[in-house]
């Protein structure tokens, strides 16, 4: 995606040393777009661990590059099983994460060691490329919703969308999930709106999602995480959709938490709830996401600290709760398929269950 005018992916190699790691600090935007060098697998691990890097897809293909600079340093057998499991530690909801990092083991296991670096950096670019191209066809897929609700609705009415979190191009190689569909009904010139969750702890919506939005030049407003509901009762929201970290091959759905509170208001005002993915995010070795997948318990200062910019355009934390008040941080909720519309991948739309899903791939 563009900004500014220039085209970014959201990890690259260095073009001038070929082998170093370039990602944008997700934790300063969207007050500063700074780009970090990563040059070892401890720098990966974290800028995964602190959400420098974050979102499932691209987390995946940063620890791809993480275990490619691991071999730089050593390319053994028992090297790369031990790096790859403190990268696979950094952290534990999203599933492409340890999706990436098989996929690079089984690719990387067979080979010598010498040869392993060169086929470590083509495995990760081809996770990348392949992200992409999986994202814009999501976007392709998702278009048709918006576009059978305008078709619906008198020439240039308002739709307007709603999304939790970001699931946009930030948080994946290029595209994003959530928001492909929705760059691409703007970019057909259809008239979108998106409500913005501003996904509290972290501000993923208000910070990350708003400035891609606004970025594009997509129209879309902030709300706060609990004003969907009311939205969605007075006529507001045609169409939820939102990305995901694991679905279930069930269709089970974890995501940002408070995803699975819009989920029942979307079910209680009949309005559809869809889910965006790529096949990478799909854990076919679960059935019941609610009591099979873990939940990332952060730490308790983003409950209690919000992260802003005074005035004077200082970036700080300030707290906001009282001295000695405990707080708990679940990162992610499921929502249960039930709950769920359907699913939007890379091979088209399904219904959020476990047929649908290999109608899709059946190869599974
Ligand atoms: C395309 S990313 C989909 C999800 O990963 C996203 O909405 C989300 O919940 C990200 O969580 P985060 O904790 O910010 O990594």
């Amino acid at each position: 995606m563009k900004i500014d005018g220039t085209s970014y992916r959201s990890v690259w190699v260095d073009e001038k040393d070929g082998w170093s790691i370039h990602i944008f600090d997700q934790t300063r935007l969207p007050f500063s777009l700074d780009i970090l060098q990563l040059t070892t697998p401890a720098d990966v691990a974290h800028a995964i661990r602190t959400m420098q890097v974050r979102g499932a897809p691209l987390i995946g293909a940063v620890a791809a590059y993480g275990l490619a600079l691991a071999l730089r340093q050593n390319s053994s057998d028992s090297a790369i099983e031990e790096q790859a499991n403190l990268l696979a530690a950094t952290r534990p909801t999203a599933i492409n994460l340890r999706w990436a990092i098989e996929r690079m083991l089984s690719h990387l296991r067979p080979l010598s060691p010498d040869q392993r670096v060169q086929a470590a950096y083509a495995e990760a670019g081809r996770i990348c490329d392949e992200d992409a191209a999986q994202n814009e066809a999501i976007g392709r897929h998702g278009l048709s919703l918006i576009q059978e609700i305008a078709k619906n609705r008198p020439p240039g009415t308002r739709i307007n969308l709603l999304t939790h979190c970001n699931a946009g191009w930030i948080a994946t190689v290029d595209w994003g999930t959530a928001l492909a569909p929705i760059y691409m009904a703007h970019d057909a010139g259809l008239n979108v709106h998106v409500w913005v969750d501003e996904t509290r702890p972290r501000n993923q919506g208000a910070a990350l999602t708003a400035w891609e939005l606004g970025s594009h030049g997509v129209p879309h407003t902030i709300i706060a995480d609990n004003a969907g509901g009311h939205l969605m009762q007075h006529g507001e929201v045609d169409l939820v959709i939102v990305g995901t970290d694991r679905v279930t091959r069930t269709g089970d759905v974890a995501n940002k938490i408070g995803t699975y509170l819009k989920a029942l208001a979307a079910q209680d005002n009949g309005i559809p709830f869809w889910v965006a993915l790529p096949s990478t995010t799909i854990d076919w070795t679960v059935a019941d996401g609610i009591r099979e997948i873990p939940i990332e318990e952060r730490a308790a200062s983003e409950i209690t600290h919000v992260a802003g910019r005074t005035e004077n355009g200082i970036l700080t934390k300030v707290q906001i709760t009282p001295d000695g008040s405990s707080a708990a941080n679940p990162a992610f909720d499921v929502t249960p398929a039930r709950l769920v519309t359907g699913l939007i991948t890379e091979r088209g739309l399904c219904p959020a269950t476990e047929s649908g899903l290999r109608s899709l791939f059946p190869e599974q």
